[in-house]
């Protein structure tokens, strides 16, 4: 689930970037990148794996000049970590165009076959970012005259909507135009419109993946773009704005409200936390009507994702909330780091369990959501160690189910502990006492509350259901086959040394 931010600014914009990355890190660990566009419209960019403090330097930064720029955190959905996929991504042609996407396309492979055939473009990295830059480059290519006009740009976006399948939230940069940022048709990754006035009543623009980019930037919230939606922002700062789709449908994804974002941002007019808050009412009226036979001493979220929704249920049931873990706050995300072992061993480092909270207690457990269950398992051998007498466990999302093929990471089925089993397996296998899900339409309902307006989510991880019916039984076999996490571990070992044709240097 990467993050995306751009600006058009009057100033440097260089540590502006870098300053929302760090709020977007939660959204990708794996690399970042920043490209700008310096007073003689040359691209300046610096991207490689590892988190923002670590990618960027004081020499890196001290490079990366000029008033217009994009950035970029990922977590590969697609394609392989290497550092030569890391974005954003350039095409020298034509103009020169740079671009970062967060999502995940589903019709690569057709894509990057017809593009080599109709334009003539070779991709050279697996991603599939770098086919959606290709297309929209070829699409911007169409226009014989120069500069090209906003009436020009929407046309070539509207194309790319019907070129391309999947889920996209991008942000590009065109020399000698300016920055043009666009959503999918169904809206299912996040992207939101801020500005900020200068002295002279102009303003600079951002776009970004989160409203948290926005707050921390001083720039004013906007709104959500639509689905379908472009924006372009012209380098002297003119904002021309298109419905660019033909059958735009809100459909953003719901593990975004469970899990993805950060609750302090505001997307599809939802705020996160508020979603969190109602996520654990629904829950704990659910476990106050099916689990009233139970005796529970305390209630623990695992946090840290889970806190918001866990204080609520103890409200709810009328128990003490207590926080039984102490987290590493040096350690990141666990659930999208690359592979199991790092993910099993991260838990460990990442939280300890308080003693005293849980000896000769009976304890309930809220996590957000039970995907691998590396997190449960570790954690209830925790708390088992720790003297825990009975340990029940909730999640505030139901459960997952089926494979992610929209830019969260979870391609295998084999690999879901839901997978297969019901409710009383699961708990068997992680080895809690009695276990408890959120059912889907309280999920919904939960979300919903702060916008009735949505009427749909990508909710495929749960129901199986993609939003853009393009997806078979084989594309999900092919995607295991490719993606799988022993596939993935070759993979990264073999790609480690991939030639980095487009990155200007360490
Ligand atoms: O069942 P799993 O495969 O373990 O995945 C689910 C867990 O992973 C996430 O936590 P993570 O540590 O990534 O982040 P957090 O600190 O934001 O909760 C999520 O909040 C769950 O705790
Ligand atoms: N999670 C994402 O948004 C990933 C973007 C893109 N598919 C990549 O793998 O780089
Ligand atoms: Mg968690």
């Amino acid at each position: 689930m990467c993050g995306v931010v751009g600006i058009v600014g009057r100033s440097s914009v260089n540590q502006a970037i870098y300053d929302a990355l760090t709020v977007l890190q939660h959204r990708g660990q794996d690399a970042a990148g920043i490209v700008t566009i310096d007073e003689e419209n040359h691209f300046k960019l610096r991207k490689s794996n590892g988190l923002v403090k670590d990618v960027f330097l004081e020499h890196h930064m001290q490079r990366l000049q000029g008033n217009m720029g994009i950035g970029h955190v990922r977590y590969p959905t697609a394609g392989s970590p290497s550092v030569s996929e890391a974005q954003p991504f350039y095409v020298n042609s034509p103009y020169g165009i740079t671009l970062a996407h967060n999502g995940n396309l589903t019709n690569t492979d057709d894509l990057r076959e017809a593009i080599f055939k109709s334009a003539k473009r070779h991709v050279n990295t697996t991603s599939d970012s770098e086919v959606l830059l290709n297309i929209l480059a070829s699409e911007l290519d169409k226009f014989p005259d120069y500069p090209l006009t906003a009436d020009n740009i929407f046309t070539a976006v509207s194309a790319v909507h019907k070129i391309i399948k999947g889920a996209y939230a991008c942000v590009s940069m065109i020399i000698g135009h300016g920055l043009v940022a666009f959503r999918d048709p169904n809206g299912i990754r996040p992207l939101v419109l801020g500005r900020r006035a200068l002295a002279d009543n102009q303003f600079e623009y951002i776009v970004a993946s989160e409203s948290v980019a926005l707050d921390i930037l001083d720039f004013e919230f906007m709104r959500d773009i639509a689905p379908g939606e472009a924006v372009y922002i012209t380098e002297d700062g003119q904002l021309f704005t298109r419905q660019c789709a033909e059958y735009p449908k809100y459909s953003p994804c719901i593990f975004e409200y469970v899990y993805f974002a950060r609750p302090d941002s505001l997307m599809n007019g939802v705020s996160v936390y508020q979603s969190r808050i109602h996520m654990g009412q629904m829950l704990g009226r659910k476990i106050a009507r099916e689990w009233a036979h139970l005796d529970i001493d305390v209630v623990i979220p695992i946090p840290e994702t889970s806190c918001d929704a866990a204080l609520e249920i103890a409200r709810i049931l009328n128990k003490p909330y207590r926080q039984g873990f102490v987290k590493n706050r040096y350690i990141g995300r666990t659930f999208i780091m690359p592979g199991q072992v790092a993910r099993r061993q991260s838990v460990r480092r990442k939280l300890n369990a308080n003693r005293i909270e849980f000896e000769g207690k009976n304890v309930l457990l809220i996590d957000d959501s039970i995907v691998r269950g590396t997190t449960s398992e570790e954690i209830l051998e925790m708390v088992r160690s720790v003297g825990a007498k009975k340990v029940y466990l909730a999640s505030a999302a139901p459960e997952v189910r089926h494979p992610n093929v929209y830019g969260i990471d979870m391609p295998s089925v084999n690999e879901l502990i839901a997978y297969d089993r019901n409710v009383d397996e699961i708990a068997k296998k992680i080895g809690a006492d009695a276990l408890i899900f959120q059912d889907l339409d309280d999920l919904i309902t939960a979300v919903k509350m702060s916008n009735p307006n949505i009427e749909h989510f990508d909710c495929s991880v749960f129901d199986g259901i993609y939003v853009t019916n393009d997806i078979t039984q084989q594309y999900l076999d092919d995607l295991d086959a490719r993606r799988n996490d022993k596939k993935k571990t070759r993979q990264a070992q073999r790609e480690a040394e991939n030639l980095e044709i487009y990155n200007e240097g360490q």
